[in-house]
């Protein structure tokens, strides 16, 4: 076991881990303080195709409260990445409704979801995403200019949020001067560099050796401590799901166990 991993999953915690159970009644005690970020009520998601209809999504239900981290895992196909989606307002429930800070996605048209999706969230992915021919520096400005945020505060934002993955040496450096760790944590700098409440992941170490994973995690547990962000991911990966406050199991487009 990586000697980082700090927090106990409630999927995987031993019986007589004491303080892993502190931990979860910590996270327990948040949970009632607080109302969640974001609500996803008996969610189903359907595609057409062809003369097919297929069930991909068939009841979710998962409140995301503040400062969480939580973690999807499940096989291919369980319907991981529709969900994902679904919650980052990129796609819209065919049944059940979805609340981010009490919007309602599952009614707004794809402008107003994009209008939020623009502020208050940012998204990750396995392939790191970022533009080949700009610097760290500028990718991650980038992503202040599409929010709007006023040009005054770039500088300083762009410095600490590449101090926080521990790349201020590097924010000259263009992608492919990079390790993919490093490049996979300019793109954490980039998606929370407009300050957005809730962070989306797919498989964000699915491309990384175990300690470049390490890494990034370290960097999403002080992400979620210091940026008073919510981060949902996926992750095939049973060594990093030490990590999460809660891991939902997906089989088949329904959650199983707790
Ligand atoms: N737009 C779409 N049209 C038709 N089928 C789709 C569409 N999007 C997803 N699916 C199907 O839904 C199922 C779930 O896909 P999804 O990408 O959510 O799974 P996943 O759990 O994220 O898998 P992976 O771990 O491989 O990324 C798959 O069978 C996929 O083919």
């Amino acid at each position: 076991m990586l000697s980082w991993l700090g927090r106990g999953s409630t999927a995987e915690k031993a019986p007589d881990d004491k303080e892993a159970a502190e931990r979860n009644a910590d996270s327990d005690k948040r949970e009632i303080r607080s109302e969640p970020l974001l609500t996803v009520s008996n969610v189903e998601r359907s595609f057409d195709v062809g003369s097919q209809k297929i069930r991909v999504l068939k009841g979710i239900n998962l409140d995301l409260y503040p400062q969480q981290l939580v973690m999807l895992r499940g096989r291919s196909g369980s319907g991981k990445t529709t969900l994902m989606n679904l919650m980052g307002g990129l796609d819209t429930p065919t049944e059940g409704e979805i609340h981010f800070k009490g919007r309602p996605f599952h009614k707004w048209d794809d402008d107003k979801r994009t209008e939020v999706r623009r502020k208050d969230i940012g998204f990750i992915f396995q392939a790191y995403a970022l533009m080949p021919l700009l610097s760290a520096y500028e990718n991650v400005e980038l992503s202040l200019r599409m929010a709007n945020t006023p040009r005054g505060e770039w500088k300083a934002r762009i410095i600490s949020c590449l101090d926080l993955v521990g790349l201020s040496k590097r924010m000259h450096h263009r992608p492919f001067e990079l390790s993919g760790g490093e490049q996979q944590r300019v793109a954490i700098a980039k998606a929370i560099a407009h300050k957005p409440s809730l962070l989306l992941a797919d498989e964000p170490t699915a491309e990384l050796d175990s300690q470049m994973a390490a890494q990034v995690m370290q960097v999403f547990k002080e992400i979620v401590a210091t940026e008073n962000v919510s981060i949902c991911m996926t992750t095939h990966d049973p060594t990093i799901m030490e990590v999460a406050d809660h891991v939902y199991e997906m089989v088949d487009g329904v959650f199983v166990g707790k």
